[in-house]
């Protein structure tokens, strides 16, 4: 197989499965989720001209009056009366005007003796301190659409518009599997030979940031049977990950064991670095992801392609991860055959790539903030020179 670019291969993986089904959830339940469906406003926002001020409520064309105050209108309160001319309301922020009312004179720029009122500011424009009917948003607008994240300021629209759940994709269920003979439990003994498996621990840490439900089926040996038992344990989640043994060697037991479970293989080997042996298929309804065991690979390609299928089966509309335009602090050597993802972080003079960019070292990934895109035959790049940096989750 010849080594597939990235953006082929997302392309490709968004296309082994739909979006997950949508589900009716509460406010609490949605914050970090994806929309289902448009949302449409089923309430005027505001619900009448309210006042913005504490003040009076008077007409406009009355100023500097005298008016005599009748009535009050506070937030929650009864509805006022209607204003006769030369009368003004007293009122408070966010209460509605009383009817022939336009205009609100602020409490400190006004005289007040007993029912009396006098302005004692400059005149007021008409409409001052008012905020009209429906001047957010009105009834039937369209508020939210399809695909849209619920971020908090849209969690709090949603509400405004009357509603108090939402239609959002389906958190899916997301397998770990992790494979190596070497690998112990993480806080467990490491006698010579064995080595802490770190992958479903950073792996779990990076979906903590997404609406998903991880389920950790722990390390399973370098054994085509074990390794076929445990992803076909794992066929019922909607997203099955396995870290670890996708490469060529005698020990690399992910792709017969794919085979084995009944997965259907679509892609294999991915022109980046790290990441080349990526992997990617179905079994029966999950989509299945194949990483690399190397920590770094296996972090740049989660990033790359498990936290957009994820994004993508939860219903996001722009699943894949923002980049941006950044300069470099120093030098970099021309690239390869493959597109390369340096981890870098962002100092003071522009963007600095770690010292060791090999695929086994976490402590450089540790200090990275960011990762520098190159595309693949890329010329030397001088410091000060724009590249493009895909910001990460912190
Ligand atoms: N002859 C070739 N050898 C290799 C090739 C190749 O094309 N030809 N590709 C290399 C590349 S690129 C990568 S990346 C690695 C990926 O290999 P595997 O996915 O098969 O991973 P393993 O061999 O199982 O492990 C690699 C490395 O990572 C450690 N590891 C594995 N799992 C974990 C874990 N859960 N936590 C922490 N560390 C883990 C493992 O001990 C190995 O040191 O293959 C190259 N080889
Ligand atoms: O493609 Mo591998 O992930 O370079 O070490």
């Amino acid at each position: 197989m010849s080594l597939l670019p990235v953006a082929e291969a997302q392309a490709r993986l968004f296309a082994l499965a739909q979006p997950l089904q949508a589900e009716e959830a509460p406010i609490a339940a949605c914050a970090g989720r994806w929309l289902a469906r448009d949302v449409l406003a089923l309430r005027n926002q505001p619900w009448a001209d309210l006042s913005a001020m504490d003040g009076y409520a008077v007409r406009a064309a009355e100023w500097p009056g005298p008016w005599r105050i009748a009535g009050e209108s506070a937030a929650g309160g009864a509805i006022p009366a209607p204003l006769a001319p030369g009368e003004a309301c007293r009122i408070f922020t966010g209460a509605p005007l009383p009817a022939g009312a336009d205009t609100i004179l602020i409490q400190e720029n006004v005289t007040r003796d007993g029912d009396q009122l006098l302005a004692s500011d400059d005149p007021l424009p008409t409409g001052r301190h008012v905020r009209p009917s429906a001047s957010d948003f009105a009834t039937d607008d369209v508020l939210l659409t399809a695909g849209n994240a619920l971020t908090p300021a849209r969690i709090a629209l949603a509400v405004l518009g009357g509603h108090g759940r939402l239609p959002v994709g389906q958190r899916p269920k997301v397998a770990l599997i992790s494979t190596g003979n070497e690998l112990v439990p993480p806080g467990a003994p490491t006698p010579a030979g064995s080595l802490p498996s770190s992958n479903a621990a950073m792996l779990a840490a990076m979906l903590s940031a997404l609406p998903c439900d991880v389920i950790d089926l722990g390390i399973v040996p370098d054994d085509l049977d074990a390794m076929t038992a445990a992803l076909k344990q794992a066929a019922s989640a909607d997203i099955i990950v396995s870290t670890g043994g996708a490469s060529v060697g005698d020990h690399d037991m992910v792709r017969p064991a794919f085979a084995q479970a009944g997965g259907a293989l679509d892609f294999w080997k991915i022109r980046m670095r790290p990441g080349k042996p990526l992997m990617a298929g179905t079994l029966d309804k999950a989509v299945f992801l194949g990483l690399p065991g190397n920590p770094v690979s296996a972090f740049v390609t989660a990033t790359l392609f498990l936290l957009p299928l994820v994004r993508h089966r939860a219903g996001a509309s722009a699943p894949l991860p923002h980049t941006t335009q950044a300069r470099l602090a120093a030098p970099l050597p021309a690239t390869g055959d493959r597109d390369d993802y340096l981890r870098a972080y962002r100092g003071e003079a522009g963007i600095v790539s770690v010292t060791s960019q090999d695929s086994a070292a976490t402590a450089a990934m540790a200090m990275a903030d960011c990762l520098i895109l190159r595309p693949a035959v890329s010329a030397a790049a001088a410091a000060g020179d724009t590249v493009t940096i895909l910001p990460l989750a912190r």
